[in-house]
């Protein structure tokens, strides 16, 4: 299944730069591990923004939730989760 996440990431300014820099690093390696195994298959900038559009390709809405809850900026982040379906004129 897959699924179109924007998220927003909304450090707050009084969070220590050392302890965003910690957090973002294992963000970045959590990331990379899901996308070298398949369950994120994109990640693309909002041009001017601290946000994501992002693709999942997971087996369910509790993995996805699994997944997102994982994520050490998960604390941080606005999260929008748009299921998607296959459109009947795709040619792919
Ligand atoms: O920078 C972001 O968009 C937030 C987050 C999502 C993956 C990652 O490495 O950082």
């Amino acid at each position: 299944m897959l699924y179109l996440v924007r998220m927003d990431v909304k450090i707050p300014h009084d969070l220590p730069a050392d302890v965003a820099a910690e957090i973002k690093a294992r963000e970045k390696a959590y990331s990379q591990q899901l996308q070298h195994d398949g369950r994120w298959p994109h990640i693309w900038r909002v041009v001017g923004e601290y946000a994501n559009y992002s693709v999942f390709d997971v087996a369910s809405n509790d993995e996805l939730h699994e997944l997102l809850q994982g994520l050490p900026l998960f604390p941080y982040m606005d999260i929008q989760v748009t299921p998607l379906a296959r459109h009947p004129s795709a040619i792919a």
